[in-house]
């Protein structure tokens, strides 16, 4: 799952450590060594002529050309704009190192288009390139701090703040629901949305909820016959009306199914038409009204990247969602929706869909995600 990403993030890392590579000397400075270092670095920059040994820590060659530039023949490190190449290297004599815009500018650019190659959307990569910079730049860090773990934090949280938006925890939100709890699903065709209502179903009577389905998809011929079987493989009762009924009705009799059999959660399916028919939208709009769901889910494949991500704006749009399912992230390597989906929508992702059975139902946890995908899991 979502390989294609975790090697692009794990790429990136390595670009970070290789132009920042500083503190990689098991040198532990003590004030007399910092002294000596520092002198050394005085030196160093009085000459603009790179320390051999020292070239990794004293920088990218844009830091040297400008120490060299100078026209008072001053050094940069005294340049305000910037630590320099002698506030660099005292602080790694005590024990510090400086990370500056340009050891990031070329790998914050390849991360920028690796993201966006991986499907993830312009403005959740730019908000992860914006995190990654301000947690790294002008950061001072302990040599004991390796770059890598530096620049992992930094990627950690930028992730993580991206994809943790608007998290809540279902399975609470559930218990403390008045029941029964209605969740309406809407998406577009063949994504998985009907296998999801069967898996989310299965999940819920794993944590001692029944629950009943209501196929509101009265509009493709089949759909009662696919929902049936898993109604039927799940030994759960299925509310269905003839093709071409009314869906709000399928679902509102759903709900006083439950209420009447103390059911705790009503799962109705919605039919899955594109969602630029004007058709659809008014239709989930009136399921809105007459059931008021309590939760409406929002289901796409993570295999559709960016579409996935623009499809969740315009179904939000037309009946607000509180939630996403993603399913196939099986099959998907580029992780793109997954991690733009929750940012753009401002509504969490809740469950990955990880495979055809009924367990292959993931809880959505963000710092579980990002940890598998900085390789930390
Ligand atoms: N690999 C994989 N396949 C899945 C997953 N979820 C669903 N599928 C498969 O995707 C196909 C479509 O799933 P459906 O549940 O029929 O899709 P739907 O959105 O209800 O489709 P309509 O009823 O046509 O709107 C089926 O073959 C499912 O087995 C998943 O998480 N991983």
């Amino acid at each position: 799952m979502f390989d294609g990403l975790k090697d692009k993030l794990s790429s990136f890392r390595e670009d970070v450590v290789e132009d920042t590579s500083t503190g990689q000397s098991d040198a532990t400075a003590s004030d007399d060594a910092a002294g000596e270092v520092e002198k050394k670095a005085e030196e160093a920059d009085a000459e603009a002529t790179p320390e051999t040994g020292e070239s990794e820590q004293t920088g990218a060659p844009a830091a040297e050309e400008s120490a060299a530039a100078e026209p008072d023949g001053k050094p940069a490190a005294d340049d305000s704009s910037g630590p320099g190449r002698l506030k660099r290297a005292a602080a790694f004599a005590t024990g510090k190192v400086i990370i500056e815009e340009e050891d990031l500018e070329e790998p914050l650019q390849d991360l920028e288009l690796a993201l966006l190659s991986s499907d993830v959307e312009m403005s959740v990569a730019d908000r992860i390139l914006e995190t990654v910079r301000e947690k790294m730049l002008g950061e001072t860090r302990a040599q004991v701090q390796t770059t890598d773990q530096l620049v992992t934090e930094a990627l950690h949280d930028a992730l993580l703040d991206v994809i943790s938006v608007g998290q809540f925890d279902l399975e609470q939100r559930i218990a403390e629901a008045d029941k029964p709890v209605t969740v309406v699903f809407t998406g577009v065709n063949g994504v998985g949305k009907t296998t999801s209502i069967a898996k989310l179903s299965e999940w819920l009577g794993e944590r001692g909820y029944s629950s009943v389905l209501a196929n509101g998809d009265t509009y493709r011929a089949g759909a009662n016959e696919q929902i049936r079987e898993h109604a039927e493989a799940l030994d759960r009762k299925l509310i269905a009306h003839e093709q071409g009924g009314d869906p709000a009705a399928v679902i509102y009799d759903g709900v006083e199914y439950a209420e009447a059999n103390d059911v705790d959660v009503v799962l109705g399916d919605t039919a899955g038409r594109l969602h630029t028919s004007n058709d659809l939208m008014a239709q989930l709009e009136k399921i809105d009204r007459v059931v008021d769901p309590d939760l409406t889910l929002f289901v796409d494949e993570a295999v559709a990247g960016q579409d996935a991500v623009k499809r969740a704006q315009e179904f939000d749009d037309a009946a607000a969602i509180d939630g996403s399912v993603l399913t196939k992230a099986d099959a998907d390597s580029s992780g793109g929706a997954a991690i733009s989906i929750a940012y753009v929508t401002g509504k969490p992702i809740l469950f990955l869909g990880v495979g055809q059975g009924y367990d292959d139902l993931r809880r959505f946890d963000p710092e579980e995600l990002v940890d598998e995908l900085l390789g930390e899991t």
